[in-house]
């Protein structure tokens, strides 16, 4: 029998039967819920940034009894939770971490904690959340498109290893839909006797460098449980702990594969709009149509909306990547090969989308990168992180090595060491890769003597736009006085009729003192007004705008 037949039949065998979407809250008794008093977090990645206030006063006064203890197996990381060099780079979180340690001066309970003793937090805690990372597996079957989940089993089994007493388990990682089964199977294989586990899908929606206000402010927060009594109670007590901050009505709570797969799901219709705009965006550069125009005129449609509609160089990030291969992997191993290529094709025009934007910098500085200095702005996958993971930098920076050219990286959060772990671990030549690669320590060192510079990651400190209000709400029935083309689509961006640099930011006038002439800006963000620059003397490449080149 084919391996994907074998591996589709184990994903539909059931133990129990699959559970209805239908919640059987009306159906069952009311029971009573526990309360949960000490959580564990298993992994203290970006996603423990999550764990860091809730449950800790000021944000949520409500729940100072609750004691919450992040846990990892690297000391490295965990040091650094404790110290004011956190692990990850987010808007206001050292804040949040700091006033958690606050605590004992202020005269309040500690209440937050990091550790690498994972057993005695497991032993302690009631209620047990997974956060380990699910990359894609990188060996054996299923490589390259499947999620690996030995970091999650892991887990689980050291859970039912150490565990004493009864524990709710909540699914925090994105995992693959009917995961839970999977735990169910281990842990009750490897378990003490008279040890209980109430497992929960809770997936985590915080986009990086919002996590902050994306904890404290949710759109949804989404509890999934099994549709028998010990399952809906063990939800309540999750809904309990949220309620103390998040709105009822926003906690949703449901049958346990939907949440999984609404994760996954989530990610993936995601990755789809930006897919989309990006496809878009090569139609506009041949036709004179401008893609942002384009997105703001579609974005205006309320069933559409304006969000997640911004063209780019190209998506990138830890996550949606990985979860459109993962849910592909699945619709394949369901015997659905024409879902698994739908997904797969929005990936594929990521892929397209960076390739694209490496041949226009080529083709415009006359198919020869020899000899020429390219400026990287941005190598991080978005502003407002230091994650370098899948960002779009990666092949465009080995695409221009490869094409000759000596490359200056200047980003303002990313660390030096993720950079070139990324570049190495993708690089088809490292000893070239060292020899033509440099990382700067400003923008404007990374601008010197170079012959063209790309924006690759839309960091304020690029743009000449001026951030303004949001535009005001359209009227459907009032056509909008403004003419379209003087209205910027980006939420949140305006023109501006300012012509100083804003201070903190790249002064385009004196770049253009240091550059060689011709002077090129490949904007892969659109966070430039083309217009000003183009005043100084630069020619501005931006994403889906009519440009020197076609490249198809
Ligand atoms: N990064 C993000 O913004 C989001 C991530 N997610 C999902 O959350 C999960 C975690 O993601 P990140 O926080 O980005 O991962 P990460 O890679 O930043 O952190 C995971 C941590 O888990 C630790 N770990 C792995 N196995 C362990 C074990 N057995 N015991 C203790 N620690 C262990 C690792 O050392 C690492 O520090 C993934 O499934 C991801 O898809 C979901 C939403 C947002
Ligand atoms: O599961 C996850 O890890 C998370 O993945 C994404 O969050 P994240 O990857 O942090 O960031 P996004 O804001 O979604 O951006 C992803 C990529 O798309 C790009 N992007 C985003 C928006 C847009 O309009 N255009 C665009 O090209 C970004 O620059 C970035 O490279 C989702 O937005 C989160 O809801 C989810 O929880």
């Amino acid at each position: 029998m084919a391996a994907l037949q074998v591996e589709a039949i184990q994903l539909l065998r059931s133990d129990t039967p699959v559970e209805s979407n239908k919640r059987a809250a009306e159906h069952l008794p009311v029971q009573s819920h526990s309360v949960i008093k000490k959580i564990c977090c298993i992994g203290a990645g970006y996603v423990a940034s999550t764990f860091t206030s809730p449950t800790s006063p000021p944000s949520c006064p409500k729940n100072p009894d609750v004691e919450v203890t992040i846990v990892d197996l690297s000391e490295r990381r965990i040091q650094a939770w404790q110290s004011d060099d956190l692990p990850i780079h987010e808007p206001d979180l050292l804040e949040v971490v700091q006033s958690a340690r606050d605590a004992i001066i202020e005269g309040r309970k500690p209440n937050l904690f990091f550790s690498t003793n994972v057993d005695q937090a497991i032993k302690e805690a009631d209620c047990i959340f997974v956060s380990v990372n699910t990359p894609t597996k990188t060996i054996g079957r299923g490589q390259g498109r499947q999620s690996e989940m030995s970091y999650v089993e892991a887990a689980i089994r050291k859970i039912a290893e150490v565990a004493e007493d009864d524990k709710i388990i909540v699914e925090k990682s994105t995992v693959p839909v009917r995961t839970a089964e999977r735990m169910r199977e281990i842990l009750a294989a490897n378990c003490r006797p008279g040890v209980s586990f109430e497992i929960l899908s809770n997936p985590e929606f915080l986009a990086e460098g919002t996590a902050i206000k994306n904890l404290l402010t949710p759109d949804r927060i989404i509890i999934g449980s099994l549709n028998t009594a010990a399952g809906l109670s063990a939800a309540e007590s999750l809904v309990d702990i949220y309620a103390t901050w998040v709105p009822r009505n926003r906690i949703i709570t449901m049958n346990l594969w939907s949440s999984e797969l609404a994760k996954l799901a989530a990610n993936c219709i995601l990755a789809q709009r930006i897919s989309s705009i990006n496809a878009l965006s090569a139609i506009c550069e041949v036709t004179g149509a401008d893609i942002a125009e384009v997105s703001y005129a579609c974005g205006l449609d309320s069933r559409i909306g304006p969000k997640m509609l911004g063209a780019s160089v190209g998506f990138g990030g830890s996550c949606l990547k990985k979860d459109i291969l993962s849910l592909a992997y699945i619709a394949e191993s369901l015997h659905l090969p024409q879902v698994a290529d739908y997904w797969r094709s929005i990936n594929d025009i990521n892929e397209y989308q960076k390739d694209r934007f490496s041949r226009r910098i080529v083709e415009c500085l006359h198919h020869s990168l020899t000899n020429k200095r390219i400026a990287i702005l941005g190598f991080a996958f978005k502003k407002d992180t230091g994650d370098v993971r899948e960002s779009a930098a990666i092949s465009i920076v080995n695409d221009l090595v490869s094409e000759g050219g000596s490359i200056a990286i200047y980003d303002p959060k990313a660390p030096d060491e993720n950079i070139w772990y990324e570049l190495e671990s993708t690089s088809p030549d490292i000893k070239l890769l060292h020899e033509r690669v440099t990382i700067y320590r400003s923008a404007h060192e990374a601008c010197v003597g170079a012959h063209a510079v790309v924006i690759v990651t839309e960091w304020d400190e690029f743009s000449n736009k001026t951030k303004a209000k949001p535009l005001p709400a359209v009227d459907a029935t009032t056509p909008p006085r403004t003419p379209l083309a003087t209205v910027a689509p980006q939420e949140g961006y305006i023109e501006s009729k300012e012509t100083k640099p804003v201070a903190g930011r790249v002064d385009w006038a004196h770049v253009a003192t240091v550059m060689r002439k011709p002077m090129y800006i490949f904007d892969g963000r659109n966070v430039i007004d083309e217009v000003k620059l183009e005043a100084m003397g630069f020619r501005v490449e931006g994403i889906g705008k009519a440009g020197t080149v076609r490249v198809s």
